[in-house]
């Protein structure tokens, strides 16, 4: 689990004023017919998908009948669709609480997750010389020594996180004209990818990554259009051509202490609209609870962390929340690295986000979620590439 006593920080551990709606832990309503779907309750909820049937291979078409009785409510006899929609109720519960849960029985191989590690450990672990071979630029993607500051885009001035980066999309295998089809270069995911010679494998193991996270995160916004209420296939359109990014932050051993104010990533939410996050047994990441508290994402072996971002929660018109996030410096003398892997999911570029009318208005206590640079009475609607540019201006202006 995670090494929570290894970690100091100021702030840590819960207090302020508490969570949205509050639940306590180990209160699990949700049933699926195997069993319970959530596996541990709390304010990050593990939730096994196995009951919605995730892990079964194919497409997800064949689970869309039954399933879509389910939400009409009228299933009783499915156990597909009683157990997808038992799975969809922990999800939208844990979306509105704290925006953030954890995933077992997904049916990504561990295999597949443990070949990623070992390469992109191997990579980033090499001389810096020969990780300045697929060293990325302005308008590629690749490897990068730092990312700045995640805090900036928060408005908060702190010094460069304590992290090293190394990025691709899904398009940036493609040609420039291709590419360019995905909006201009102010859309990180119209960059090209960069690829190192070494290790060898290291390009197919991150396109078998890419792969499985496509699927998941597919998957997810199924569940996530279920758990709303809607069309299981309301999101299908929407994110068929999807332009999603993996990175991979490697946070190295800290050999000299940190700046006042420096963390390993410092506090931020997501932009788009889902991650999907693989994290180690190191620990450090951490979630905001209430007004100025954090709770521990603890690590959950064969887990993969769920958050959503920024447009998930004006695309929910505030119904569910994007949360801070961030990742703790180890104690003096801890000197081992942490690597974690998040898949950014974008919808298309082009797909027309605005908050969902039918879902009724927002908890008492959230507004709606404003487009960055919006104006009061404009129509709030926006696409990624429209969002990623407001947010950009709205962050570096
Ligand atoms: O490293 C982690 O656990 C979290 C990383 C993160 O929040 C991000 O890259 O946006
Ligand atoms: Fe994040």
């Amino acid at each position: 689990m995670s090494g929570h006593s290894e970690y100091g920080g100021s702030g840590s551990g819960a207090g302020g004023g508490g969570p949205r709606s509050p639940r306590g832990p180990g209160s699990s309503k949700n049933s699926g017919p195997g069993g319970p779907v959530t596996v541990l309750d709390g304010y990050v909820p593990v939730i096994d998908l196995s009951a919605a049937g995730t892990a079964i291979a194919g497409t997800p078409n064949a689970r869309t009948a039954t399933a879509r009785t389910a939400v009409a409510g009228t299933d009783t006899g499915s156990d597909c669709g009683a157990g997808r929609l038992a799975v969809a109720r922990a999800i939208g519960n844990a979306c509105e609480n704290s925006g953030f849960f954890t995933v077992v029985g997904h049916g990504v191989p561990q295999e597949l997750v443990d070949d990623m590690y070992g390469k992109t450990e191997e990579f980033f672990t090499a001389p810096r010389k020969e990780k300045e071979r697929a060293a990325g630029g302005p308008g590629t993607c690749g490897f990068r020594s730092s990312a700045g500051s995640a805090a900036k885009s928060m408005g908060v001035e702190a010094p460069a996180d304590l992290c090293e980066i190394f990025t691709a999309n899904v398009l940036g295998d493609h040609g420039a004209d291709v590419r360019a089809r995905y909006g201009d270069e102010s859309a990180p995911w119209t960059r090209a990818n960069v690829w190192p010679s070494q290790p060898a494998g290291f390009r197919d193991t991150w396109h078998a990554y890419m792969r499985e996270m496509e699927r998941l995160g597919r998957e997810l916004m199924r569940l996530f259009a279920l758990a709303l209420g809607l069309d299981e296939e309301f999101f299908e359109d929407k994110v068929d051509r999807h332009v999603s990014t993996v990175v991979a932050n490697f946070y190295y051993p800290q050999n000299r202490p940190p700046l006042p104010g420096q963390l390993r990533k410092g506090p931020h939410t997501d932009w788009g609209n889902l991650t999907i996050l693989h994290q180690d047994d190191i620990g450090g990441l951490q979630v905001r609870y209430g007004e100025s508290g954090w709770r521990d994402v603890p690590f959950v072996p064969g887990g993969f962390v769920i958050n959503i971002g920024d447009m998930m929660a004006f695309w929910t018109g505030g119904r569910w929340v994007s949360t801070l996030h961030r990742v703790l410096n180890p104690e003096r003398g801890h000197d081992r690295s942490r690597l974690s892997l998040p898949f950014f999911h974008m919808p298309n570029h082009d797909a027309v986000v605005e908050p969902l009318a039918q879902l009724g208005s927002p908890g008492a206590d959230a507004g709606p979620v404003e487009a960055p640079g919006s104006n009061a009475g404009a129509v709030p609607a926006t696409t990624p590439g429209q969002w990623y540019r407001d947010k950009m201006a709205a962050t570096f202006s």
